[in-house]
């Protein structure tokens, strides 16, 4: 479904790329995580999967059409749903809102279906009382939780998520993952997950990491 050709990165202040000639396939139906030391390069990789910087060299296909062929801006809205710590809700809303307007945005089958959004709010353990408060006034774990909801909310077939269970404990973790699995199994969605947790990475149906500017499949 997504694949990326000779793909490569670097910061105009760097000397060396970050990674380069990266050829990698991802489907629907599987979920990937990515491991790697800090630094690596992790989260700049996950920000071209996204749409939401432009590579350097190469290029990443979804079903078989550049990225640059989709528009970038047209790729976010559609194809991808997006997990980032520093990208994540309209914070001047309510987690509903943010489900029911996520939702509009992207056309999706269940937008403007109030009692969907709530139980998939529910379904992430935010109940109808956290529903209906400012996302901010919830914790970090909380609005982690109501960004994989709305993940679930919309149709995109990838998902891709930046540590997502990075401030979770560990029952939340284990939950978080549950859906994830779920999202990718039962919804036949592309999760791509970038974690720093080997006990999270195995749980996924692949794992890569990421090193000397380079993927290699763990197995
Ligand atoms: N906008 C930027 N300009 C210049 N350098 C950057 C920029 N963003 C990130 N970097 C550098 O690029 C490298 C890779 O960053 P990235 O955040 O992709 O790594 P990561 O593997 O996700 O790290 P971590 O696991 O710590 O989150 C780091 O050395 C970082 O300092």
């Amino acid at each position: 479904m997504l694949k990326t050709q000779g793909l490569g990165y670097w910061y105009q202040d760097k000397d060396q790329p970050l990674f380069q000639d990266i050829n990698l396939e991802f489907e629907v139906g599987q979920s990937y995580a990515i491991l790697g030391h800090s630094g690596t390069g992790k989260t700049t990789f996950l920000s071209l999967i996204a749409g939401l910087d432009k590579p350097k060299a190469g290029d990443i296909l979804l079903d078989d059409r550049s990225l640059k062929k989709i528009g970038l801006t047209n790729y976010r809205r559609h194809d991808v749903s997006i997990v980032f710590q520093a990208y994540n809700l309209f914070t001047y809303m309510s987690p509903l809102n943010n489900l029911l307007t996520a939702m509009a945005i992207t056309g999706a089958e269940h937008a403007g279906d109030k009692d969907f959004a709530l139980k998939t709010l529910n379904d992430l353990g935010i109940g109808a009382d956290l529903a209906t408060r400012n996302v901010q006034h919830l914790s970090g774990g909380q609005q982690q939780r109501v960004a994989i909801a709305r993940t679930m909310a919309c149709d995109a077939q990838l998902v891709v998520a930046d540590e997502p269970t990075g401030n979770l404990d560990e029952d939340n973790t284990k939950g978080v993952i549950e859906q994830f699995q779920r999202i990718a199994h039962d919804r036949q969605k592309c999760v791509i997950i970038v974690t720093h947790e080997p006990d999270v990475a195995s749980q996924c149906d692949h794992q890569y990491r990421l090193e000397n500017k380079q993927f290699t499949e763990l197995v």
